[in-house]
């Protein structure tokens, strides 16, 4: 296991800027190499400068396949709509070239959708070129939170679903979420938390085991060929 490579900045634009970059990089290095790139960004509050940085650069986005790493299973007009933070910050200028894969299908439940969920995430191209996680302070990422009747299966290193509905304490609304083996592969993996209370979070992460507990310790210690990269700024 490699260890994670910590990425620290003195504020949260330098962190967006430096992210934003090096995403890029990755995502136009992709296209040049195999024609397109694959992009699987989370929610929440966090990414929004990274994402309305990202959304600037000048690359090739028609080529570039974007996918949320979860969901709250909620209409787009909804302002916990995780599409919606994506189209409205990172679909933007250059970026509005983008395709974007979204989660909600309108069904009452994520279950009811998992069929059709699961059709449309098996054509995406693996592994991705890019994912970026975000992290809660109970220490969930994606939507694997601690407490969800199915976490096993979510983390399960050699798990066969894409998608999975998820139902949780912590999780608000029912939520659909990529996988564990969808996310650890990507060629590159970054984990993105700002603030002292989730640096603080991060180290009890690291310094413990039981996934169960902070689920994001599946991530922290996934097997990967290239480190995890964590960016952080206060
Ligand atoms: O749907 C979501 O909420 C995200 O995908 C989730 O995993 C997020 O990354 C964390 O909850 C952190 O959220 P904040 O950035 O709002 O703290």
């Amino acid at each position: 296991m490699t260890d994670p490579v910590l990425h620290r900045y003195d504020n949260r634009q330098d962190l967006a800027e430096a992210l934003a970059t090096g995403v890029a990089a990755v995502l136009a290095g992709a296209i040049a190499t195999r024609g397109s790139a694959t992009l699987a960004v989370s929610g929440g509050s966090t990414p929004k400068l990274f994402l309305e940085h990202l959304g600037r650069a000048e690359i090739d986005w028609s080529q570039v396949e974007v996918t949320l790493v979860d969901e709250r299973w909620v209409p787009e007009t909804s302002e916990r709509s995780n599409l919606s933070l994506v189209r409205r910050h990172l679909m933007q200028g250059p970026a509005e070239k983008a395709h974007l894969l979204g989660f909600y299908t309108g069904h009452d439940t994520p279950e009811e959708a998992i069929e059709e969920l699961r059709h449309r995430y098996c054509r995406l191209s693996r592994p991705f070129d890019v994912a970026v996680l975000g992290m809660g302070t109970d220490g969930h990422t994606a939507s694997f939170f601690p407490g969800a009747g199915n976490l096993d299966e979510l983390l399960h290193p050699q798990g066969h679903d894409e998608v999975a509905a998820v139902h949780a304490p912590g999780a608000g609304e029912p939520r659909i979420t990529l996988t564990l083996p969808m996310l650890v592969d990507a060629r590159f993996l970054a984990l993105h938390i700002e603030g002292e209370e989730k640096r603080t979070v991060l180290d009890a992460a690291l310094a413990g085991s039981d996934v169960s507990e902070m689920p994001v310790r599946a991530i922290l210690g996934a097997t990967r060929a290239e480190p995890l990269n964590v960016f952080w700024a206060p």
